[in-house]
């Protein structure tokens, strides 16, 4: 096995890496950093969980030290959460060099950032939509000389999701220089390869790990076959058992939307579970106060969107639940990732409704596993059903009476305004579609309608006819 002495680091960094306990290179860590430190361009696919931030932080800060300036290294990840996460990476492993970082996302101030940004810090760890903003609004900075372009989670950095970050890319693209080093990583790089080669000019060094399953052996994954209107008294008897079972727990429940988050936050602490909840629509500052006492194991349940789906790095939590089936393998892999990291153990559960056995199968052909199911008493699952499903209407009716709704169509409105879209007119247009979508159903259902009608006399003159003719034959045959 080699050490990081071997592969080209110096020693005040693995001192550094040590003091982490980060002793012996991972292989993601292995294969990529000597490539990196050649000045190689590099595309690095490893599965969660398994070093790949220290695979780009230890190259780039060995660089940096040999010829210190800034802004030397731009680091672009897709949540403010990973920003930090990142962040913090690059200032223990760099404090002997006396790093300076700056953190550059939305929901903060953007004038403090644009201070901070006109002081040249190193490194700067941006989310693409803020980043562009400073782009386009101010000439404080400069990225024209940076040598290290690092994309984390990069091919989600590349989807078009609810989250476009394609605008704001080209955007920072433009503003990079083209002779940088570009350092791509991510545990699910294949579906956006060739677009994430071309960000990689120089004949990028290409690193996969090479395990046919791809999540770890150390996470045990099952699923639960629930009818919908039940998962949440499941969900409740699988916290109260995890409870009872084991002293020192934490798990972090996802589900699909931000009030199902919200709602099911308020539900579990009816039943008196100290749970926070993360979402997109929550204010910056709470997420991370959130994130901050999941942390500190003060809260033992985090429920949250697909926002803490990817990269965030907490090694106490040893239950992942679904409480949806994602949609899409890849969320899965990310989702479940979130436990049984850097060699630790983990279990996974999914909830699944009859509706999603089809993604079940899906994301079994992906990871290459199959997933067995995870047997629950029902008669006790059952005996609370009534209790939670009340406890569940209460809280819906709790947050439909505040501005929750509101306050997403108030973010909606935002969204267009940054993206230079005419809330009120964009609204209008969706009117005039919706119209001419009903128009359509209508004239297709009348079409429709008049065929049948059609069919149905014809089918009657046929019957007509038919019986005319027995009755012509009858009487013939009577004369
Ligand atoms: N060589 C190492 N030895 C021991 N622990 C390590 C080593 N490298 C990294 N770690 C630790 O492993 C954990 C996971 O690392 P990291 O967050 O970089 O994973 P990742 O591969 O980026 O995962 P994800 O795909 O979920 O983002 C971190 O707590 C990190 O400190």
């Amino acid at each position: 096995m080699s050490s990081f002495r071997g592969l080209g680091l110096a020693a005040w960094l693995t001192e550094q890496a040590q003091q982490l306990g980060i002793g012996r290179p991972t292989p993601v860590q292995a294969a990529c950093i000597p490539p990196i430190l050649q000045g190689r361009d590099c595309m690095g696919c490893a599965k969660t969980g398994s070093g790949k931030t220290a695979a780009f932080v230890l190259p780039v800060l060995q660089k940096l030290s040999e010829d210190p300036y800034g802004i030397f290294c731009l680091v672009l990840t897709p949540t403010r959460e990973l920003a930090y996460q990142i962040a913090e990476q690059f200032r223990v492993l760099g404090k002997p060099l006396g790093l300076k970082d700056c953190i550059i996302i939305g929901g903060m101030d953007m004038v403090a950032q644009a201070l901070e940004l006109s002081r040249k810090p190193h490194v700067v760890i941006a989310t693409p939509g803020r980043l562009s903003d400073h782009l386009r609004s101010s000439s404080t900075f400069s990225l024209r000389k940076i040598k290290f372009l690092v994309l984390d989670e990069a091919d989600r950095l590349l989807e078009q999701g609810c989250t476009d970050f394609t605008k704001d890319l080209e955007v920072i693209l433009g503003a990079v220089p083209a002779t940088r080093q570009t350092l791509l990583f991510s545990a699910t790089l294949t579906d956006t390869l060739n677009e994430l080669k071309s960000l990689a000019m120089n004949k990028p060094f290409f690193w996969e790990s090479q395990a046919e399953v791809r999540t770890v052996d150390e996470l045990v994954q099952r699923y639960l076959l629930v009818p919908e209107k039940v998962k949440d008294a499941y969900l409740v008897h699988l916290i109260q058992t995890f409870q009872d079972e084991h002293e020192d727990w934490s798990i972090i429940i996802f589900t699909s939307t931000c009030k199902n988050c919200q709602i099911l936050n308020m539900m579990l602490k009816k039943f008196n579970f100290p749970s926070v909840a993360l979402h997109s629509m929550m204010k910056q500052k709470q997420r991370f106060a959130a994130l901050a006492k999941f942390k500190s194991s003060i809260f033992k349940i985090l429920i949250a969107t697909d926002v803490a789906a990817r990269g965030l790095d907490i090694p106490t939590v040893q239950v992942v639940i679904n409480h949806n089936t994602p949609g899409l393998p890849k969320i899965y892999l990310h989702r479940v990732g979130r436990t049984a990291r850097a060699g630790r153990h983990g279990l996974a559960i999914t909830l699944v409704t009859q509706y999603d056995i089809h993604l079940v199968h899906a994301i079994e052909e992906q990871i290459k596993t199959k997933l067995q199911e995870f047997l629950v008493e029902e008669r006790a699952v059952l005996g609370i059903l009534t209790q939670v499903n009340v406890a569940r209407r209460e809280c819906e009716i709790k947050l439909e009476a505040t501005d929750f709704d509101e306050k997403k169509e108030i973010n909606k409105r935002k969204q267009m305004i940054l993206e230079g879209k005419d809330p009120d007119l964009e609204a209008k247009r969706k009117a005039e579609l919706a119209k001419i979508k009903k128009k359509n159903k209508q004239f297709r259902e009348r079409v429709q309608q008049t065929l049948q009608e059609k069919k149905q006399l014809q089918l009657k003159r046929k019957l007509q006819k038919k019986a005319r003719r027995q009755q012509r034959r009858a009487a013939k045959e009577e004369k």
